[in-house]
């Protein structure tokens, strides 16, 4: 049983992947990434030929999703089945379509129940989780709740960074429709009650790193406190 859970939500391009896994690492925790697991089944879907439009295949899908994903900060992949789609589920095809599966209620109880299963089975003293509810609806319980933010500006800058081959205005606006139809479906645009906000516009990497595992060190000692 995981005893220290960190529970990390913010818009899309805010660092949540990369930050947390940085966090787990220096921390020796273990580190889930929920949103591969949405996208792995729009993934699963497109590839059968499937429409991720249709609620009623999507919740039929779910029956057939064999998820599998790495929780070691430092052998992270995501599986469906035997096939390894690691890199696939980050092409835009399935990043556009992910929001299709993401919006039903089905899908996410789904998911839920899966997350705080790989929660409770990490073999780390401590895991970092990651996404859009986890503060709010999958972990409200957890031992540190924070909110990773940055403004929409630099979010775009960065994602544009690693997107060279697509202009920094669709990159842009991708990033923004999909805030807004997430958005839709859950709030982690602002703190719920008792969760920290670390905003990391002004901070480089490292330093947004620094800011989370101080969160969590403060919060780990305050509930050893009783
Ligand atoms: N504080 C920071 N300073 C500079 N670059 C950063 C910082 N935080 C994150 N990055 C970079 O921003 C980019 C987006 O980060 P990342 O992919 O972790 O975001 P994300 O929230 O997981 O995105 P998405 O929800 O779209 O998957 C990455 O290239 C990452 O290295
Ligand atoms: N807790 C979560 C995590 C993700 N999603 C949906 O998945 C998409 C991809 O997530 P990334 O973190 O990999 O960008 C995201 O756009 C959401 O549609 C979610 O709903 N809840």
């Amino acid at each position: 049983m995981t005893a220290i859970v960190v529970a990390i939500d913010g818009p899309a391009g805010s660092g949540k992947s990369s930050v947390s896994k940085q966090a787990a690492r220096e921390l020796g925790y273990a580190y889930l990434d929920t949103g591969a697991a949405y996208r792995a089944l729009a993934w699963m879907l497109l590839d059968r030929g499937l429409d991720a439009g249709n609620p009623l295949v999507v919740v039929e899908s779910l029956g057939e999703f064999d998820f599998a994903v790495g929780t070691d900060p430092d052998q992270y992949f995501v599986k469906v089945g035997p096939d390894d789609v690691t890199v696939a589920i980050r092409e835009p095809w399935v990043t556009s379509e992910v929001r299709l599966v993401a919006r039903l209620p089905e899908v996410r109880e789904h998911l839920m129940a899966l997350f705080r299963r790989i929660v409770v089975e990490a073999a780390r003293p401590g895991i970092v989780v990651e996404g859009r509810d986890i503060t709010t609806v999958v972990a409200p319980d957890a031992t540190a709740r924070i909110l990773l933010t940055a403004s929409e500006e630099v979010r775009m800058g960065r994602r544009s960074k690693e997107l060279v081959d697509q202009s920094a205005a669709v990159v842009g606006e991708q990033l923004r429709s999909r805030d807004r139809a997430d958005s839709r479906v859950v709030d982690f645009m602002n703190a719920a009650d008792g969760v920290t906000t670390v905003d990391s516009t002004e901070l480089d990497f490292g330093q947004t790193v620094s800011a989370v595992v101080d969160v969590v060190q403060r919060a780990v000692l305050r509930a050893s406190h009783g």
